[in-house]
């Protein structure tokens, strides 16, 4: 990185008063959902507001959604959602596990690209801290003319990637010297992730005692007229789930395609994962394991709805083994492939 300061030498083409400058460096952000700061319910109730006031998220009329959130949502849902954190947060670290992993995966990834100096890698989450504009300015004080905007998001949807590219270019917008910014494509489809998944699969269940009768793959859903609009989250799911079944040649009564998360009265995209483990449960099935390939890290989706709910729901309705696949979060095959993403798209910028 270069710095011109005041005080150049006589033959520098800047007046001496030119304000300092840095340039040279590309920046990596790597930005994910977002999380409440603490469970209490001052932070739970911050961190929703944030989120269900996004225009990408609920796409309902604001006239009809402002009263409803403000009236119900947020008087209720934080202290019940805040209890359900307090049972999956780190308490360790004192955060979310979701918050640990992104930055995990954020400073390994500083490691993987050790061999681009003019590289800086950084993280941030879409609600919550550290905020989006927070992490581009500091990423240009540090000399970066040039940001690869990573969405971790493996499949796209408008209520999750595009809304964090909205907010990152609402911030150029305050700008006079704006960086370059690239964004990165949703990668449900690459080997490099598929082969990943289908590793973790055959890991986890190599290391357990008995077989699952079926695998599920539980994506977080999206409203039914999302899709209808033309959302391809709908489409990308279904691709990931099929070429992971190619990869591991099973059929689709082995490996099922499930959505989870229903936030709201409206219809959303099916089959329902706590309907579907519910009735496979009552229907005889004994031995049941379920992953999440669409989050890239282990969260309250994962851990509390699926690790626990799932789990009691399997075994109350007559299941007797069960079994949560961990996301790939920080993990070596997991840093492979954001790796080999961040590499695909710094290409002809280093
Ligand atoms: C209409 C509401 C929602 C849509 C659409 C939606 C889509 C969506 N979300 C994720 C990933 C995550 N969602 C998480 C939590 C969460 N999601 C919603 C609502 C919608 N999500 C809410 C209200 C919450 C908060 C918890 C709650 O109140 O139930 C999380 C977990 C965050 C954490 O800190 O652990 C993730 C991750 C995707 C991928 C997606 C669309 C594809
Ligand atoms: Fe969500
Ligand atoms: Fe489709």
């Amino acid at each position: 990185m270069a710095e011109i300061t005041p005080g150049n030498p006589a033959s520098s083409p800047l007046p001496k008063d030119h304000p300092p400058v840095q340039f040279g460096k590309v920046g990596v952000l790597l930005v994910n959902l977002g999380t409440p700061d603490g469970t209490d319910y001052k932070s739970m109730r911050r961190y929703l507001a944030e989120f269900l006031s996004d225009r990408r998220v609920i796409e309902v009329p604001r006239a009809i959604w402002y009263p409803l959130l403000h009236g119900i949502i947020l008087n209720r849902r934080p202290q019940k959602v805040g209890k359900a954190y307090e049972e999956i947060w780190n308490h360790e670290a004192g955060e979310s596990w979701l918050r640990t992993y992104t930055r995990n995966q954020s400073d390994k990834m500083a490691g993987l690209l050790s061999d681009l100096p003019n590289v800086v890698v950084d993280w941030a989450m879409r609600y919550g801290t550290p905020t989006i504009g927070s992490r581009i300015e500091a990423l240009l004080k540090q000399g970066c003319e040039k940001i690869v905007l990573f969405p971790l998001y493996p499949q796209y949807a408008a209520a999750t990637t595009a809304t964090v590219n909205d907010h990152a270019f609402r911030k150029l917008m305050e700008m006079r010297w704006q960086p370059a910014l690239r964004t990165v494509p949703p990668y449900h489809d690459d080997p490099v992730y598929i082969d990943a998944l289908a590793r973790l699969i055959e890991t986890h269940l190599a290391s357990l005692d008995w077989e699952p009768e079926m695998v599920i793959a539980s994506f977080h859903g999206i409203p039914l007229s999302y899709f209808q609009k033309g959302d391809p989250y709908h489409c990308q799911c279904q691709k990931t789930a099929r070429l992971l079944r190619e990869r591991l040649g099973w059929s689709k009564d082995k490996l099922m395609l499930c959505f989870q998360s229903r936030f709201g009265r409206e219809e959303w995209l099916q089959p329902y994962t706590d309907k579907t483990v519910e009735a496979l449960a009552r229907q005889g099935m004994k031995r049941l394991a379920i992953f999440n390939p669409g989050f890239v890290s282990d969260c309250l989706e994962t851990l509390e709805e699926i690790a626990g709910e799932a789990g009691e729901i399997f075994t109350h309705n007559g299941g007797e083994k069960f079994t949560h696949i961990p996301c790939l979060n920080d993990t070596e095959d997991g840093m492979r492939v954001l790796e080999t993403v961040v590499r695909r798209e710094l290409q002809g910028w280093v």
